[in-house]
Parts: structure tokens; sequence; C-alpha cells
């Protein structure tokens, strides 16, 4: 994995020297060389681990198994939003993990998580590392130490059940893997969010993520029957059989706990055969309240698409430029579906009369082959513009759908406000792509010139979105989770009463408060 950005560096995209000429006008930016600092170069606080404590933890996993190493320690250090790519980049790497540790299975796990708490360090769960929301920063958070847990080698699929369609997979399974490992039984998760390339098992269980599919296959959080988890009081078993109504589902207190309140080591989900047929279809609308509108028509019928997104106006301009294709006015729609050769035909059918009745004119599947062909590479764009001086970031909310329309101007206008000035111009792009029967997601993907100070800059702009999310009835976060750079609104979203009992659930589960200090879960008062 690449220490100052996404991921293989080989493969960063090149930029369209069409498009860079139009990039530069629109954001008054000067490309301008900012590579990385070499990696000899970059800072890294001394560790401080003791030779005693480290002693402790090698009798759990092995010498080989705990590495303090600068290399090491630097690709922990963080995850993979822009201001952590960008201060890497610059050379920081503080704060950094004491050491990494790496279990081989759910008991080293556990007796991992006791030697933190009897020696008061703090322990950060680490999947894949793609947390864009300060989640595996290693904050000590007053203990005398922190390391990061790297869950990589628990990466089996430990089981499997073609009669009940479920599977149990190790909470270190990367994304491909996963699919590489069911794929061998006929099987599919369906489950596909950007990042997964990189993500885990464990960190989409623990971040209740969203795929791109989600219409189809729904949010991870729907495919998990059963947790395995770790923690320092002992073994947690939620879930399992199909429904149950034996008091509240602790799985839903584990899903999205970010590290906080345990390790997740395994997680059984809910499987699907492999898709006989995939069949795509793209729309265009004249604008984007049309095809917000039309989204919702299908959410809340009985024919839904596998995947349904629409593009705003400029988002829908900036893709067919990258294309290097002309863009029809209005807005994009970009539909897929899935499933039994016969049965997608006929979902598809009802899914084009519900749309060309929401105003919509169909454009045939180029549109859609052009997105699944570039769907995982817009992060190594990300790094291609980082290293020319051009800031790229995302944040996303969701809300009803009567609050999605107003919500979205909000924060365009929150985050133009911010960006727009003497430094630069700046782009503010929009989707929907995740729908509900009762309101959506809205992904917003900003392009800024990076001026001066880029974190400090790109930080305004957060905090005045952010601002705009919580005063017009949006989530603080719709599926990249909550970390150290959301909780700062995590007592608006949950309020006093829900921070008391997720404190309480935690003091449960983590008398010592070791895992993942300072994400998550907000202060009293
Ligand atoms: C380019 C890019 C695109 C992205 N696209 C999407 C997207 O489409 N959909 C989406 O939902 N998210 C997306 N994300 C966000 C991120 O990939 C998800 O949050 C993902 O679920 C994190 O998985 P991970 O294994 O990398 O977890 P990590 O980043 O390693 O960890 C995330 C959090 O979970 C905790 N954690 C990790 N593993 C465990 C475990 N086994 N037990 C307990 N706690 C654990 C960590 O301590 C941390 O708090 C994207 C991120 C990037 C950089």
């Amino acid at each position: 994995m690449s220490w100052f950005a996404w991921g293989d560096p080989a493969r960063a995209r090149e930029l369209d020297p069409g498009l860079r000429d139009l990039v530069a006008q629109v954001l008054r930016a000067r490309f301008e060389a900012l590579p990385p600092v070499p990696e000899e170069q970059v800072e890294l606080p001394p560790t401080r681990l003791d030779a005693r404590t480290r002693g402790l933890f090698a009798a759990v996993v092995g010498s080989e198994h705990v590495n303090a190493e600068d290399p090491v320690r630097l690709r922990h250090c963080g995850g993979k939003s822009t201001p952590d790519l960008l201060l890497r980049r610059a050379g920081t790497a503080n704060p950094a993990p004491d050491a990494v540790l790496y279990p081989a299975d759910h008991d080293e796990v556990e007796r991992l998580l006791a030697v933190c708490s009897a020696e008061r360090v703090a322990v950060v769960p680490f999947g894949g590392g793609t947390s864009v929301v300060g989640g595996v920063t290693p904050l000590r958070g007053g203990f005398r130490a922190v390391v990061a847990l790297d869950l990589r080698r628990l990466d089996r699929l430990v089981s499997v059940d073609p009669v009940s369609m479920t599977a149990v997979l190790g909470a270190g399974v990367r994304g491909p893997h996963a699919e590489a490992l069911l794929a061998e039984h006929g099987l599919t998760l369906g489950h596909l969010p950007q990042s997964h390339e990189y993500a885990t098992i464990g960190g989409y269980a623990a971040t209740r993520s969203s795929g791109q599919a989600s219409s189809g296959y729904g949010r991870f959080e729907d495919m998990v029957v059963s947790l395995r988890v770790a923690t320092p009081r002992g073994t947690l078993e939620a879930g399992g059989p199909p429904a149950s109504a034996a008091g509240p589902d602790l799985r839903r207190l584990l899903l999205g706990s970010e590290g906080t309140l345990g390790v997740i080591t395994e997680v059984g989900v809910r499987v699907r055969r492999t898709p006989e047929r995939v069949l795509d279809e793209a729309w265009t609308f004249p604008d984007f309240r049309t095809g917000v509108d039309a989204l919702r028509v299908l959410a809340q019928s009985d024919t839904r698409p596998t995947m349904a997104r629409v593009l705003d106006e400029s988002e829908t301009f900036v893709g067919a430029a990258m294309g290097g294709r002309e863009a029809s006015p209005g807005c994009q729609a970009v539909l897929g579906f899935e499933g039994a050769s016969a049965e997608v035909d006929a979902r598809a059918a009802a899914v084009r009369e519900l749309m060309a009745g929401a105003g919509g004119t169909p454009l045939g599947p180029e549109p859609v082959a052009h997105w699944r062909e570039n769907r995982f590479s817009s992060p190594y764009l990300r790094d291609t513009l980082l290293s020319a001086g051009i800031l790229a970031e995302t944040l996303e909310t969701a809300a009803s759908w009567t609050g999605l329309l107003p919500l979205y101007a909000a924060v365009s206008a929150a985050l133009t406000g911010a960006l727009e000035g003497d430094e630069g111009g700046a782009v503010v792009m929009c989707h929907v792509s995740h729908t509900y029967p009762t309101g959506a997601s809205l992904y917003f993907t900003v392009a800024t010139a990076a001026g001066a100070d880029p974190v400090a800059r790109w930080g305004r702009a957060k905090r005045a979105a952010s601002d705009a999310i919580m005063a017009n009835g949006g989530t603080i976060t719709h599926h990249h989770a909550v970390g150290a750079d959301h909780r700062p609104w995590m007592a608006a979203e949950i309020g006093p009463l829900g921070g008391d009992v997720l404190r309480a659930v935690k003091a449960a589960l983590d008398p010592e408060g070791v895992l993942n200090p300072g994400k998550l879960i907000p202060d009293p008062g």
C-alpha cells in the first residue's frame, strides 16, 4: 500500500490535456508540480513502546508479528482522506503508532486486547486503512503508547452454507479477495464500495459501509447475519438466526462501532448467486430535480434496479468531458440490473416504463460502460490532481426525499462560499447513488485550487458543509462513518442521551477505554 497515495502509484491516471486546460481555467489554478517528499524525509515521532510491553505482545503473536520499524509505522499512521494524504506528502507522519501488531486469529486478538488494557496501551483496529474520516489515525488518548492492530492475517473464508445462502468471512479479507473466495462457490456478496480494492470485510461492518449496487444488494449492514467480536472483557457473539425477538439486536450496536467497542474478527454474511446477466442503461433528465424524483419513484416501487445513480448538471458535464464525449444538456442517470436472465429483462422493462413516465429519455448502455470502466480509478485521479496542486475531496450525507434538494442547495452553497475567492475557484459536483423508500444520500465531489495551505483550506470548507448538513436535516455521514473528523457533530446527531448510551456500552466492553480513543463517541456534556 502506498504511504502517500490511494493505491499503486504506477496506476495514477493521467489528465487529458484538454481537460487540464479546462480545469485550470475554471479553478483559476496554476498546475504546479507538487510531488511527495522522499520517504526517508518523512518525520515520524520515535516509538514509545518499551521492551517489556513489546515482549508481552510478542508472547501472544510471535516477535515477527510485532513491528516498530518506521516504514511499517508510516503505512499505519492514518487513512486515505485528502488531508491525510496532503499531510503525509508534505512529510508529516505524526501521530504514528508506536508499533503494528499482526494477530493470526480471534484468540490472539482477544489476548492482545487484554495486554493493551492491563498495560494502558491504546489500540486502533486497522483493516484496509481506507478510512476518510480519521478512523485509523493513531490517537494516544492519554495512554502511554498506541498500537495499530492490523487484521490482514484474518483472511480466510471460514465457512459457506449454500443451503441457507450464508458465509462467514475473516475480518481481514479484502473486497476483491472476498468476491474471489465466494465465486469458487458460484456466490457473490455484491458489496462494491469504490474503496473495495483495499477495504476489508471487518472495516465494512465497523463503518456501516454502502456499496455502488446498494439498491439491489442493500447496505453492508443489511447483509450481516452474525458477528464475532473480541473485546477487552472477552468474546461477544451476536446474531445467527434469520430473525429474532430476543431483545434489542446487538448486531446493530456493533455495526458502525468503528473499533471503539471491540474488534470484529468474523462476519457472517448473506450471499447471492453470481448473476447470470448484467444489463445497463443510461437515461437523461432535463434537470437534477426531475432525475432525483425519478429515483424516488423507483425507490418507492416494487421494481428496483440493482444499481441506480443520478448526477447533477456539473457532474454530468465533467463526466462527459473526462470521457471525451459531448455532454448532453441536463442530468444523466445510470442504471444497472443483475440477476437471472429472465428476471433482469422483466425488471428492466418495468423500470423503463417508470423512468419514461418520470420524464427520462433513454441513452442506451454506452455511458454506463464508461462509468463501469472508470468506477474504481477516480481515487487514482485524485493522486494526479494532488501532484499538480489541485485539491479534490468528497463528502456525503443523506436526508428524506422532502429535505433532499434543500439540503443539496445548502451544502453546495456552503462549499462554494468557503472555497471561491482569492485562492481560486471551485467546482462542486453531486450525485445521488443510494436510495431508500423514505430518502436518499447526497455525495459531493469538490475540486479547487490547493492554495497556500490546502489542509486548512479544506478544513474550513468541510466545517461549513458539516454545519450546513446539521442545520438542514441531514446526517453527518451516510456511509463514510464518524471517526475523529465527524466526531464534533456527533452530539448534535444523537443527542445527550444517545451519547450516554454509547459511553455506557463502551464502559461495559472496554472499561479502560483503550479501544480507538478519540473516535466516534462524543465527550459528555
Ligand atoms: C477512495 C475511497 C473511496 C471510498 N468509497 C466508499 C464507498 O463507496 N462506500 C463506503 O461505504 N465507503 C467508502 N470509503 C470509505 C472506506 O473505504 C470505508 O469506510 C471502508 O468500509 C473502510 O474499510 P477498511 O477495511 O479500510 O477500514 P479501516 O479504514 O481500516 O477502518 C475504518 C474504521 O473501522 C475500524 N475497523 C476496521 N476494521 C475493524 C475490525 N475488524 N473491527 C473493529 N473495527 C474495525 C477502524 O478502527 C476505523 O475506525 C471510501 C474511501 C476511499 C479512500
